[in-house]
Protein backbone atom coordinates (compact mmCIF):
# COMPACT_ATOMS: atom_id res chain seq x y z
CA UNK A 1 0.00 0.00 0.00
CA UNK A 2 3.32 2.43 0.84
CA UNK A 3 4.08 2.30 -2.96
CA UNK A 4 0.50 3.48 -3.86
CA UNK A 5 0.21 5.87 -1.65
CA UNK A 6 3.45 7.56 -2.50
CA UNK A 7 2.27 7.26 -5.89
CA UNK A 8 -0.89 9.74 -5.70
CA UNK A 9 -0.70 12.77 -7.18
CA UNK A 10 -1.84 15.04 -5.03
CA UNK A 11 -3.83 16.89 -7.27
CA UNK A 12 -5.38 14.04 -8.78
CA UNK A 13 -8.32 13.56 -5.74
CA UNK A 14 -9.11 17.35 -6.36
CA UNK A 15 -8.92 18.00 -9.72
CA UNK A 16 -7.75 21.89 -11.05
CA UNK A 17 -9.82 24.61 -9.62
CA UNK A 18 -10.19 27.80 -11.28
CA UNK A 19 -8.59 30.48 -8.59
CA UNK A 20 -10.33 33.67 -11.01
CA UNK A 21 -14.17 34.28 -10.45
CA UNK A 22 -16.06 32.15 -13.40
CA UNK A 23 -17.29 34.86 -16.34
CA UNK A 24 -20.58 35.02 -16.53
CA UNK A 25 -22.38 33.57 -19.79
CA UNK A 26 -22.98 36.77 -21.21
CA UNK A 27 -19.33 37.07 -21.01
CA UNK A 28 -18.48 33.53 -22.63
CA UNK A 29 -20.87 34.53 -25.31
CA UNK A 30 -18.84 38.40 -26.12
CA UNK A 31 -15.72 35.57 -26.29
CA UNK A 32 -16.73 33.77 -28.56
CA UNK A 33 -18.01 36.32 -31.28
CA UNK A 34 -14.47 37.88 -30.82
CA UNK A 35 -13.33 34.60 -32.04
CA UNK A 36 -15.54 34.35 -35.09
CA UNK A 37 -14.63 37.89 -35.64
CA UNK A 38 -11.22 36.54 -35.47
CA UNK A 39 -11.86 33.68 -37.77
CA UNK A 40 -13.00 36.48 -40.51
CA UNK A 41 -16.16 35.85 -40.16
CA UNK A 42 -19.35 39.02 -38.87
CA UNK A 43 -20.98 37.38 -35.75
CA UNK A 44 -24.46 39.55 -36.93
CA UNK A 45 -25.36 37.30 -39.72
CA UNK A 46 -28.31 35.48 -39.73
CA UNK A 47 -26.38 31.84 -39.59
CA UNK A 48 -23.93 33.32 -36.57
CA UNK A 49 -26.73 34.79 -34.21
CA UNK A 50 -27.44 31.90 -32.01
CA UNK A 51 -23.55 30.35 -32.41
CA UNK A 52 -22.02 32.06 -29.31
CA UNK A 53 -24.94 30.80 -26.98
CA UNK A 54 -24.50 27.01 -28.78
CA UNK A 55 -20.63 27.22 -27.98
CA UNK A 56 -21.32 28.23 -24.71
CA UNK A 57 -24.17 25.79 -24.28
CA UNK A 58 -21.28 22.88 -25.70
CA UNK A 59 -18.15 24.11 -23.48
CA UNK A 60 -20.49 22.99 -20.59
CA UNK A 61 -20.73 19.46 -22.07
CA UNK A 62 -17.08 19.48 -23.25
CA UNK A 63 -15.69 20.76 -19.81
CA UNK A 64 -18.94 19.08 -17.33
CA UNK A 65 -15.77 17.38 -15.64
CA UNK A 66 -14.51 20.00 -13.42
CA UNK A 67 -17.92 19.97 -12.11
CA UNK A 68 -17.20 16.56 -10.79
CA UNK A 69 -15.67 14.72 -7.75
CA UNK A 70 -13.07 12.32 -9.87
CA UNK A 71 -12.71 10.39 -6.47
CA UNK A 72 -16.68 10.71 -5.18
CA UNK A 73 -17.44 8.90 -8.37
CA UNK A 74 -16.20 5.46 -6.81
CA UNK A 75 -17.06 6.08 -3.45
CA UNK A 76 -19.58 3.44 -3.97
CA UNK A 77 -18.13 -0.07 -3.41
CA UNK A 78 -19.30 -3.45 -3.08
CA UNK A 79 -17.18 -6.04 -0.25
CA UNK A 80 -18.89 -9.40 -1.24
CA UNK A 81 -17.27 -10.76 -3.89
CA UNK A 82 -16.52 -14.37 -2.90
CA UNK A 83 -12.79 -13.46 -2.59
CA UNK A 84 -12.17 -12.47 -6.00
CA UNK A 85 -8.54 -11.52 -5.59
CA UNK A 86 -7.66 -11.27 -9.40
CA UNK A 87 -7.85 -8.22 -11.46
CA UNK A 88 -10.68 -6.48 -12.95
CA UNK A 89 -9.87 -5.01 -16.20
CA UNK A 90 -12.22 -3.07 -18.74
CA UNK A 91 -11.37 -2.29 -22.29
CA UNK A 92 -12.26 0.64 -24.92
CA UNK A 93 -13.64 3.01 -22.30
CA UNK A 94 -14.49 5.64 -24.93
CA UNK A 95 -12.16 8.92 -24.68
CA UNK A 96 -13.15 12.37 -25.26
CA UNK A 97 -10.89 15.16 -23.95
CA UNK A 98 -9.60 18.61 -25.25
CA UNK A 99 -5.77 19.54 -25.48
CA UNK A 100 -4.76 22.05 -22.95
CA UNK A 101 -1.97 23.51 -25.28
CA UNK A 102 -4.94 24.37 -28.29
CA UNK A 103 -8.55 23.34 -27.25
CA UNK A 104 -8.26 20.55 -29.98
CA UNK A 105 -10.35 17.23 -29.44
CA UNK A 106 -8.55 14.22 -28.30
CA UNK A 107 -10.32 10.91 -29.16
CA UNK A 108 -9.19 7.44 -28.15
CA UNK A 109 -9.74 4.71 -25.54
CA UNK A 110 -8.82 4.37 -22.41
CA UNK A 111 -8.12 0.64 -20.68
CA UNK A 112 -7.89 0.07 -16.83
CA UNK A 113 -7.14 -2.78 -14.53
CA UNK A 114 -7.06 -2.98 -10.79
CA UNK A 115 -6.08 -5.85 -8.73
CA UNK A 116 -8.94 -5.30 -5.39
CA UNK A 117 -7.95 -5.42 -2.19
CA UNK A 118 -11.36 -6.94 -0.70
CA UNK A 119 -13.68 -4.00 -2.47
CA UNK A 120 -14.84 -3.13 -6.14
CA UNK A 121 -16.43 -0.92 -7.69
CA UNK A 122 -19.15 -0.61 -10.09
CA UNK A 123 -17.85 -1.31 -13.68
CA UNK A 124 -19.66 1.70 -15.09
CA UNK A 125 -17.74 4.16 -12.53
CA UNK A 126 -15.16 3.53 -14.26
CA UNK A 127 -16.35 5.02 -17.47
CA UNK A 128 -17.39 7.82 -15.24
CA UNK A 129 -13.99 8.70 -13.56
CA UNK A 130 -12.43 8.56 -17.79
CA UNK A 131 -15.97 11.10 -18.33
CA UNK A 132 -14.80 13.13 -15.49
CA UNK A 133 -10.97 13.85 -15.89
CA UNK A 134 -11.16 13.42 -19.54
CA UNK A 135 -14.13 16.63 -19.59
CA UNK A 136 -11.15 18.86 -18.71
CA UNK A 137 -8.38 20.26 -20.63
CA UNK A 138 -5.71 18.24 -20.56
CA UNK A 139 -2.42 16.55 -21.77
CA UNK A 140 -2.47 13.09 -21.94
CA UNK A 141 0.34 12.15 -19.35
CA UNK A 142 -1.95 13.95 -16.86
CA UNK A 143 -4.88 12.77 -17.49
CA UNK A 144 -3.48 8.53 -17.75
CA UNK A 145 -1.54 9.70 -14.41
CA UNK A 146 -5.21 11.27 -12.54
CA UNK A 147 -6.98 8.17 -13.78
CA UNK A 148 -4.44 5.90 -12.22
CA UNK A 149 -4.15 8.26 -8.87
CA UNK A 150 -7.46 8.80 -8.42
CA UNK A 151 -8.06 4.56 -8.68
CA UNK A 152 -5.55 4.13 -5.98
CA UNK A 153 -6.73 6.61 -3.60
CA UNK A 154 -10.43 5.52 -3.42
CA UNK A 155 -10.00 1.85 -3.64
CA UNK A 156 -6.95 1.55 -2.22
CA UNK A 157 -6.34 -1.68 -4.53
CA UNK A 158 -3.33 -3.69 -4.76
CA UNK A 159 -2.79 -2.53 -8.19
CA UNK A 160 -3.36 -0.30 -10.84
CA UNK A 161 -2.71 -0.01 -14.31
CA UNK A 162 -4.16 2.46 -16.85
CA UNK A 163 -3.19 2.64 -20.78
CA UNK A 164 -4.43 5.44 -22.81
CA UNK A 165 -4.51 5.47 -26.68
CA UNK A 166 -5.67 8.73 -28.40
CA UNK A 167 -5.33 11.04 -31.57
CA UNK A 168 -4.70 14.44 -30.95
CA UNK A 169 -7.07 16.82 -33.55
CA UNK A 170 -4.07 19.11 -32.85
CA UNK A 171 -1.65 17.02 -34.59
CA UNK A 172 -3.88 16.42 -37.54
CA UNK A 173 -5.77 19.23 -38.20
CA UNK A 174 -3.09 22.39 -37.84
CA UNK A 175 0.68 22.09 -37.34
CA UNK A 176 2.28 19.21 -38.60
CA UNK A 177 -1.10 17.55 -39.70
CA UNK A 178 -0.18 14.31 -38.89
CA UNK A 179 -2.98 11.99 -39.63
CA UNK A 180 -3.27 8.48 -38.52
CA UNK A 181 -0.96 9.06 -35.25
CA UNK A 182 -1.81 8.17 -32.23
CA UNK A 183 -0.46 8.98 -28.58
CA UNK A 184 -0.46 5.93 -26.18
CA UNK A 185 0.16 6.14 -22.86
CA UNK A 186 0.66 4.39 -19.64
CA UNK A 187 0.41 4.20 -15.78
CA UNK A 188 1.28 0.85 -14.04
CA UNK A 189 1.01 1.48 -9.84
CA UNK A 190 1.42 -1.38 -7.04
CA UNK A 191 2.05 -4.83 -8.06
CA UNK A 192 1.21 -4.33 -11.44
CA UNK A 193 4.20 -2.23 -11.42
CA UNK A 194 6.76 -5.42 -11.25
CA UNK A 195 6.95 -8.64 -11.67
CA UNK A 196 5.36 -10.90 -11.90
CA UNK A 197 2.26 -8.96 -12.57
CA UNK A 198 3.83 -6.31 -14.84
CA UNK A 199 3.97 -8.14 -18.24
CA UNK A 200 0.91 -10.34 -17.40
CA UNK A 201 -1.46 -6.91 -16.89
CA UNK A 202 0.42 -5.20 -20.05
CA UNK A 203 -0.20 -8.24 -22.00
CA UNK A 204 -3.82 -8.56 -20.67
CA UNK A 205 -4.41 -4.67 -21.13
CA UNK A 206 -3.01 -5.06 -24.66
CA UNK A 207 -6.06 -7.87 -25.54
N1 LIG B 1 3.25 15.73 -24.41
C1 LIG B 1 2.10 16.13 -24.95
N2 LIG B 1 2.14 17.06 -25.90
C2 LIG B 1 0.97 17.46 -26.43
C3 LIG B 1 -0.26 16.92 -26.05
N3 LIG B 1 -1.22 17.51 -26.81
C4 LIG B 1 -0.59 18.37 -27.61
N4 LIG B 1 0.74 18.34 -27.41
C5 LIG B 1 1.86 19.08 -27.99
O1 LIG B 1 2.01 20.30 -27.31
C6 LIG B 1 3.00 21.01 -28.02
C7 LIG B 1 2.82 22.49 -27.88
O2 LIG B 1 3.97 23.02 -28.48
P1 LIG B 1 4.19 24.55 -28.84
O3 LIG B 1 5.45 24.65 -29.61
O4 LIG B 1 4.06 25.36 -27.61
O5 LIG B 1 2.90 24.88 -29.74
P2 LIG B 1 2.78 24.95 -31.35
O6 LIG B 1 3.70 26.01 -31.88
O7 LIG B 1 1.34 25.12 -31.67
O8 LIG B 1 3.33 23.51 -31.78
P3 LIG B 1 3.05 22.65 -33.09
O9 LIG B 1 1.89 21.76 -32.78
O10 LIG B 1 4.33 21.88 -33.29
O11 LIG B 1 2.75 23.60 -34.21
C8 LIG B 1 2.92 20.48 -29.45
O12 LIG B 1 4.14 19.80 -29.71
C9 LIG B 1 1.76 19.50 -29.41
O13 LIG B 1 1.93 18.42 -30.32
C10 LIG B 1 -0.26 15.93 -25.03
O14 LIG B 1 -1.29 15.41 -24.60
N5 LIG B 1 0.94 15.58 -24.51
ZN1 LIG C 1 -2.89 20.34 -28.85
Amino acid sequence: MLELDQAIHPAAAAGPVAETPRPTRAEAEAAVRTLIRWAGDEPAREGLLATPARVVRAYEEWFAGYRQDPVGLLSRTFGEVGGYDEPVLLRDIPLQSTCEHHMAAIRGVVHIAYLPQRRVVGISKLARLVEALGRRLQIQERLTAEIADTLARALQPRGVAVIVEASHECLSSRGVRLHGVSMRTRRLLGEFAREPWRQEILAMLAG
